[in-house]
């Protein structure tokens, strides 16, 4: 099984991609406030209203927004995973709901799949994908 590759150096932040649909955006800031001791080491990247409500929950968080998920913003964030230019995905999925950019979701899904991209779709799977991601930084 290949290393999972964390970063450029063990010297540099991780980079993290933070998404959450509506139903899930409380779930997801709820998340980051819990582990924001950890998460103010890295470089966030997430969709558009979701990076807005972490960064008014936590504003000492470093957080790059994207377009909105529905405008684009799941697609920069796979046109990221293809780059190499991501480390975990973060993404709360509303399994609930119906979506209009059903494609999209999927496609960031995939990418993330096909990059074997550490992922997370929910909190307690979160917390695993942090504690593994950090406790490799620590080897
Ligand atoms: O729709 C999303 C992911 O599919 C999330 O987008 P927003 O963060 O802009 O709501």
């Amino acid at each position: 099984m290949e290393q999972i590759l964390l970063s450029n150096s063990s010297d540099s932040p991780l980079r993290l991609a933070l998404v959450a649909h509506d139903a899930k955006k409380g779930d997801l800031v709820d998340w980051v406030r819990l582990h924001v001791s950890l998460l103010e080491g890295a470089n966030l990247f997430a969709t558009g209203t979701t990076g807005t409500k972490v960064q008014e929950a936590s504003p000492l968080l470093k957080l790059t927004c994207l377009k909105s998920g529905p405008l684009g913003g799941d697609q920069q964030l796979g046109a990221m995973i293809c780059e190499g230019k991501l480390d975990a995905l973060f993404f709360f999925i509303d399994p609930m709901s119906p979506m209009p950019h059903d494609v999209d979701v999927k496609a960031l899904s995939r990418l993330a799949i096909v990059y074997d991209l550490p992922s997370a779709h929910s909190p307690s799977t979160a917390d695993f994908v942090l504690k593994g991601l950090y406790s490799q930084l620590d080897c």
